[in-house]
Parts: C-alpha cells; structure tokens; sequence
C-alpha cells in the first residue's frame, strides 16, 4: 500500500504532514491554555494512549462509558494536530484534556505562565525506539524508515520525525518552567498501576477510592486497552495504519529492545545517551525488575557485561 507520507517542518523538526499542518502547527506554539486544562506531553511511543485512558478514567472515577464511546484523539485531541480546534470547539468539557508530542521549547511560549496542569510520559529509550520502529511498519503517515539499524542511528542523531527524545526529555522534565507538572514513567505505570494511578488522581486533584482506583486498574491494563476500539487504532482506515503489519497495542512490556539490539547497538547507544544526558538526574528502568538481579546461577554472560543504570 502506497505511503501517505508527506514532511512538514516547523522549527526545525519534522512532522507527518497527514496530521499536521504549518497552520495548526502554529496554533499549537499559540495556544491559549487556560488554568483548567490538563496536557499530557509525552515524546512518541512513551506511553502516551496509556495516559489519555487513565486520566479519563480517574474523572470517571473507574467507569469506562466514556472510554469505551469515544476515541482517545477526540477526548484529549494532540494539540498539534489540524483537527484540534474543531473538536476544541465542539466540546464544552471541563476541565479540556489534550495531548502534545511537542518538545518544551516550542511551547514554552504559550504554557510558561499558564496554571494548566501538564502531565510528562516518559519511558526508557530503548524501548521508546523499538516501539516507534514497528510503530513505522504499520503507520502508512510516517516515512518508510529502512532497516533497524538505520532507525537507530535517526533516533540517536534526533532525525526522526517529532525531533529528538533527547532534547524532548530534558526539556520537559529539566528545564520546563511550567508551574504544575507532574512526570510520570511508562515503567511505573507498569510495575505499580494503583500507585501511579493514585499519584495521578492526587495531581488531578479528583482523590479516588480504593475500589475506584481498582476499576481504573481494570480498564486500563494493556488486555483492556487492546480490545477496545476506541483505543486501538482499529477504526482508522487501512491506507493511513495497516493492521495486517502490526498493532498500535502491541506488547506493552519493559525490556523488548533487548529483542532488536545487538550488544554493538547497546554500546553505541549507551555511549551516546551518557553523553546527552550527562546532567541529566533521571534513572531510567531498562529492563524487568525480575530480570535486574538475577541469581548467580541464572546470570547470562551477556548480563555480566551490561551496565546498571
Ligand atoms: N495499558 C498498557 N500497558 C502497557 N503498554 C501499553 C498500554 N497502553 C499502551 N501501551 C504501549 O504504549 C506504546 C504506545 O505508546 P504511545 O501511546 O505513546 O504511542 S503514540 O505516541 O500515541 O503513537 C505501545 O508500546 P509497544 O507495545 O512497546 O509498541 C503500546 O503497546
């Protein structure tokens, strides 16, 4: 099937033009935010959908009617994105809920002295990178990216489109001048659910139940959020994401980019990230906790050489 991909560049960074426009690109790095809304920012594949549905779900307080009704891109539409402002229009919730991939300098402008809460996924790396490689197969809006080992050195170098996760983390969560943000990690959300979803519904300021934090739990696991089509990207047409090559819900695990990297790739990788990220104090959780410290006897020699971080 024929690729829809069309580059539209703004700022330097490039972006799929099936979704955006130097118009609502604009509007974007404009946006008027008010104090109630609620911006989840995240780079690509970091964990993004997962937010939209527990947020939803917290100001449910558990119950899934809305995230089963209405899909993710109208009840927290990217910011970014052209139909943004007419789904904006079309609705009078409060507080708005919206989603940015934007990395913080272009929108600093327009949130700096703003009240709006803003949410920041992130996840580890590696396997933000082997999520978005797949992610190309089946998106028929993103370039055709080539071999794996091809994607690795775009990712590195920034060169992908939505720009570098390098300089999107550190923005977001070093340097952002943004008066209420909370970070949240893909691995927490994973490892402890009531925890991160407690920690959420606190910042929300919407405190939930015991009970209500388990249905959140529920509806939001990745089982859940793979079946609901509201959710799964199923009821996009075939020509903008095939889903006869892949699934937007597609493993959901911490670690996979063990699966794709060869010990070569690690390195480079590694050596690249410790020079980015040199003054950066975040710990990222790179594999499975119950892969972290394996016994003695179930080391692998490959683990022998691999560096905690
Ligand atoms: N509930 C839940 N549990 C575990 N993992 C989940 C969940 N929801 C989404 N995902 C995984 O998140 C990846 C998609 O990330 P994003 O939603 O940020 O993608 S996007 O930027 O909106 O395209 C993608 O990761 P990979 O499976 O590694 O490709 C999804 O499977």
């Amino acid at each position: 099937m024929a690729r829809l991909d069309v580059t539209e560049m703004f700022q330097d960074i490039s972006f799929p033009g099936h979704l955006h426009t130097q118009d609502s690109l604009q509007q974007a790095v404009e946006f008027n935010f008010q104090d109630t809304d609620i911006l989840i920012a995240s780079y690509p594949k970091s964990g993004t959908t997962w937010m939209q549905e527990i947020v939803t779900l917290v100001y449910s307080r558990g119950d899934p009617h809305l995230s089963q009704t209405v899909p993710n891109w109208t009840r927290a539409p990217w910011l970014e994105q052209y139909y943004c402002t007419a789904v904006l229009e079309a609705s009078s919730a409060v507080p708005r809920l919206l989603t940015t991939h934007l990395p913080y300098r272009l929108l600093r402008t327009a949130i700096q002295d703003s009240k709006a809460k803003v949410i920041y996924v992130s996840r580890n790396p590696k396997d933000v990178m082997v999520s978005f490689y797949h992610f190309h197969k089946m998106a028929n809006f993103l370039p055709d990216i080539g071999s794996f080992p091809e994607f690795l050195d775009r990712f590195l170098e920034g060169k992908l489109h939505f720009g570098s996760w390098f300089e999107h983390i550190i923005g977001w969560t070093q340097t952002a001048a943004v008066s209420n943000l909370l970070h949240v990690t893909y691995e927490e959300m994973l490892l402890d659910p009531q925890g991160a979803i407690k920690k959420i519904s606190l910042f929300l300021q919407c405190p939930l139940a015991e009970d209500e934090i388990n249905n959140c739990v529920k509806h939001c696991s990745f089982s859940s959020m793979k079946d609901n089509k509201m959710i799964n990207y199923t009821l996009v047409p075939q020509e903008i994401m095939d889903h006869s090559k892949g699934s937007f819900m597609r493993k959901g695990e911490i670690g996979d980019w063990k699966n794709m990297f060869t010990e070569e790739q690690r390195r480079r990788f590694d050596s690249v990230f410790s020079s980015k990220m040199q003054q950066c104090s975040l710990q990222f959780v790179w594999e499975k906790p119950d892969e972290e410290e394996p016994n003695e006897e179930e080391k692998l020699p490959q683990n022998n050489t691999e560096p905690r971080k």
